[in-house]
């Protein structure tokens, strides 16, 4: 055995710090006496395991550390009050209503969740319709909650997503023509007139996540008319990817598309340039933050959306299929669940991401206080 794999076994704990330096000792007057083999004057650029041998210096390694802070917390909203369901397909979470929000936010709030992204989910029937009316509706689901958590966590920072697809009788992210495809130009308004009901109802951030082309100057000018630009942030889904990992989401939010799919507005999976486009496009028309979704399929868009968008912060939505998967796997004995938790979104922020949308929050605030 070598003096450097001897060394490189080792374990920095502090519990066995004596142990090691017996050890360490031990392999030193190994290597004296093996002299004439062991050269340390050659190339001192070889020896990297020191730099990440104490627990804190690994953590030091990486650029960003996730905090508590980056991280925000999906809400499935019920328009029936009481209501409070498992979603079976995403794992440990519920669609609530309006009467079981505050008892569910205020320990979570107390270990430290900063903020909250809310989708809204009408139940009630025959309350979808082809304009999606519904979604700003002031007494639906998201308005009533944003004024709600104001009210009750005036510290909590409130993100509206605004698409079309759980209020549509069709369930696309739009509004159609009779040919079945998306009218581009109605969207653009009615999605505008969305956000600008929810920020007016007190949401601190707006985030289109339906793809519709020009809704992110649209809803800015509608900002600015209003005379609320300054106090709302934009956040655009702009590196939208369709694919199969929204499914628990649709599940839970009753979204699918009752005919066709998504694949002519979200962007194809192989589109990198088609992204960086949309992120150019985002900035031009005045997003705050950009967003990439789903994450860990697409680390590079993110590394994408950083360099593109530098003087921006990036968001990341670790997507309901990528939660599910690791649920998954971690209950097949594939790996364990909080390390692959880590695992995954430690690399979203490597490849960029300062903002990451996650279902693991809840758990993160817990274990990032361990
Ligand atoms: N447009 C609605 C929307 N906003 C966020 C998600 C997906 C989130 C997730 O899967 O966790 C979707 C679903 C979709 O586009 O089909
Ligand atoms: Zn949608
Ligand atoms: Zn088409």
């Amino acid at each position: 055995m070598s003096f450097s794999s001897l060394v490189s076994d080792l374990t920095y704990r502090d519990s066995d710090r004596d142990e090691k330096r017996s050890t360490l000792s031990r392999a030193k007057s190994y290597a004296s006496t093996a002299a004439t083999s062991v050269s340390i004057s050659g190339d001192i650029s070889s020896q990297l395991h020191g730099g990440y041998s104490h627990p804190l210096a690994r953590a030091w390694q990486a650029e960003r550390q996730l905090t508590k802070s980056m991280l925000i917390y999906p809400l499935f909203i019920s328009d029936s009050p009481d209501e409070e369901m498992l979603i079976p397909s995403l794992p440990n979470q519920h669609r609530r209503g309006l009467n079981k929000l505050v008892a569910f936010l205020a320990p979570l709030v107390r270990k430290g969740l900063r903020s909250v992204i809310l989708f809204g989910v009408p139940m009630a029937p025959n309350v979808k319709d082809a304009l999606g009316t519904a979604a700003d509706d002031p007494k639906g689901p998201v308005i009533q909650a944003t004024r709600l958590i104001r009210r009750r966590f005036p510290e909590l920072f409130i993100v509206a997503d605004v698409c079309l697809c759980e209020y549509t009788s069709h369930g696309h992210c739009g509004i159609l023509r009779d040919d079945g495809s998306l009218n581009n130009q109605l969207s653009v308004d009615r999605i505008s007139d969305v956000a600008m009901a929810y920020a007016e109802a007190g949401a601190h951030c707006v985030a289109p996540s339906d793809m519709n082309d020009g809704r992110i100057r649209a809803i800015k000018l509608k900002l600015i008319e209003a005379g609320i630009a300054h106090q709302v942030v934009l956040m655009s889904y702009s590196a939208k990817f369709s694919g199969c990992l929204y499914g628990p989401f649709r599940d839970a939010a009753g979204s699918c598309p009752s005919f066709g799919d998504r694949r002519c507005y979200q962007l194809p999976p192989g589109g990198r340039g088609l992204a960086r486009r949309a992120i150019h496009r985002d900035i031009n028309e005045g997003a705050d933050i950009i967003m990439v979704k789903p994450a860990s399929q697409y680390l590079d868009i993110i590394s994408d959306a950083k360099e593109i968008g530098k003087d921006l912060p990036v968001a990341a939505y670790q997507v309901s299929g990528e939660f599910a998967m690791i649920h998954a796997a971690a209950k097949a004995g594939v790996f364990d669940l909080k390390t692959m938790a880590f695992e995954a979104t430690e690399g979203i922020l490597r490849a960029g991401a300062t903002i990451v949308v996650s279902y693991f929050t809840p758990d993160f605030l817990d274990w990032l206080s361990d």
